[in-house]
């Protein structure tokens, strides 16, 4: 059997093969171990799944462990997006929750995440414990459990639906009452996923016209990811301009990630929407802090942050670093450039409902489209120009690329000269006109990312050149 590993976000395998119900159930046994050392064991413990095929069976296989434990769980009879799994955490106040869902990964995946009890992803010194306590449980061969029937006789498991107190929380921290003003129509898109009915329901009582599409569970994602990218949402780019519609919103398969369409049919990418954001959070709703990005994130929104004079946190690509920063420095938006964003006040975890009613809200304060909204901060900050490469390579290539970004640091690149050399995640090469590239390699996938952020697309190409041919990977 292929190691259990938590990477960036969790253990994802595929279903049958790695992903069964018996190896569910050892990892099952080793978060049970880690609660019950964490000693929050009395407080139970949230299980949400996603729409995937058999999750709400992976569900009860993991309450069957947990019950075996003597802990008791806290259980929807529906799926559940991420974001609101861990919002659940908050409200039971429990020792964390265990999340079956792959996100965006195609159908024939599933995984599991551990959220803490702070509501956020689980730090690297947590995920090092569960695998050694896997370790463990798949050396003694021991997995405690009790019949699913016997566990609701015995008062273990507590059914309730966060979805009221979810839905009543969003509307608490975004302007519902401009976005009523501002008479908006919205086609919504939760990808056949467990997103399905919580923006819709926000939107709707907030007074928005909308039309959900993908709106019901399909394990096959019509077909498509459950990714909300420009070339995965082409339906919903068509549908907003055939509707005039102002926005088209989109969540990935856990709703932990969005994707924004303007009113014509553009994708408008995750930088562009963090970027939006934290001005929108600075400069119209008069709310003052830092931020925190990943370390491949846009610098767009270090020039907002200098402007009004905060501070920006820098961290490893990852949610849970980022939250790490928000519960820590108090940022008041956390964002990363693969789609995940949240804000002060609520969980430390990202969330896609949440982003994709921000956009919604600003939309209505500016009552324009968004891309004019982007052109005005371009004009006042600059226009930069990002774009992430990846590239697969055999696993000889990448230890031998992995061992010579140790030592890389060239004096120039594309003609311009290297200013700062970054370690955080990766190597990071911070050039003297502010543009930037970092290669590192993924947490989730076999393979190098290469983001490039400079000036114009010309100086962009020619970065993103030299840096491949300069690692080898060309
Ligand atoms: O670049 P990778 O290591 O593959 O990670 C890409 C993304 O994977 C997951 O979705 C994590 O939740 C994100 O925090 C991370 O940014």
């Amino acid at each position: 059997m292929a190691a259990i590993k938590f990477g960036t976000d969790g253990w994802r395998a595929i279903m049958a093969k790695e992903f069964t119900f018996e190896n569910v159930k050892y990892v099952a046994e080793a978060l049970a171990r880690y609660v019950k050392g964490s000693g929050l064991a009395g407080r139970g413990v949230v299980i949400g799944y996603d729409n995937r095929f058999l999750s709400e069976h992976f569900a009860q296989a993991v309450a069957e462990v947990f019950c075996g434990h003597e802990i008791k769980i806290f259980m929807n009879n529906r799926s559940m997006p991420t974001p609101v799994t861990a919002f659940a955490v908050k409200l039971k106040e429990t020792a964390g929750a265990v999340m079956l869902t792959a996100s965006h990964n195609p159908p024939e995946y599933n995984g599991i995440k551990f959220i803490p009890e702070y509501a956020g992803p689980a730090l690297p010194y947590i995920t090092n414990e569960i695998e050694r306590l896997l370790h463990e449980a798949l050396t003694d061969g021991k997995v405690v459990e009790t019949s699913f029937e016997k566990a609701v006789n015995n008062g273990l498991v507590e059914y309730f639906d966060p979805f009221p107190a979810y839905t009543e929380h969003l509307k608490s921290i975004i302007d519902t009452k401009a976005i009523k003003e501002a008479n908006l129509k919205v086609i919504v898109d939760p990808m056949y996923g467990a997103g399905i009915d919580y923006l819709d329901t926000v939107l709707r009582d907030a007074g928005c016209q909308v039309e959900t599409i993908h709106g019901y569970r399909d394990a096959l994602f019509g077909g498509s990811l459950p990714e909300p990218s420009d070339k995965v949402l082409t339906q919903l780019k068509k549908l907003v301009v055939e509707r005039r519609a102002h926005l088209g919103l989109a969540m990935d398969g856990d709703a932990d990630r969005f994707g924004v369409i303007d009113a014509d049919g553009a994708y408008i990418t995750a930088n562009q929407v963090l970027t939006l954001v934290y001005y929108h959070l600075l400069a119209n709703k008069n709310i003052r802090g830092p931020v925190a990005r990943s370390v491949a994130t846009t610098h767009m929104l270090d020039r907002i942050a200098r402007d009004f004079g905060m501070d920006v946190d820098e961290t490893p690509v990852g949610f849970k670093y980022i939250g790490e920063s928000m519960m820590k420095r108090g940022s008041i938006l956390g964002g990363e450039e693969s789609g995940g964003l949240s804000i002060a006040g609520h969980i430390p975890e990202k969330d896609g409902i949440l982003a994709n009613a921000l956009i919604a809200e600003m939309v209505a304060w500016h009552k324009k489209p968004v891309r004019e909204i982007l052109k005005d901060i371009e004009d006042k900050y600059g226009r930069l120009f990002s774009e992430r490469k990846d590239i697969r390579c055999s696993q000889e290539t990448k230890e031998r690329v992995l061992e010579s970004l140790k030592e890389l640091a060239p004096a120039s690149v594309a003609g311009k000269a290297v200013h700062k050399v970054l370690s955080i995640d990766g190597r990071k090469f911070v050039l003297e006109d502010g543009s930037w590239a970092l290669i590192r390699a993924s947490g989730t996938e076999p393979l190098f990312r290469i983001y490039v952020e400079a000036n114009s697309v010309d100086d962009l190409k020619a970065i993103q050149e030299e840096i491949v041919e300069l690692v080898g990977l060309g």
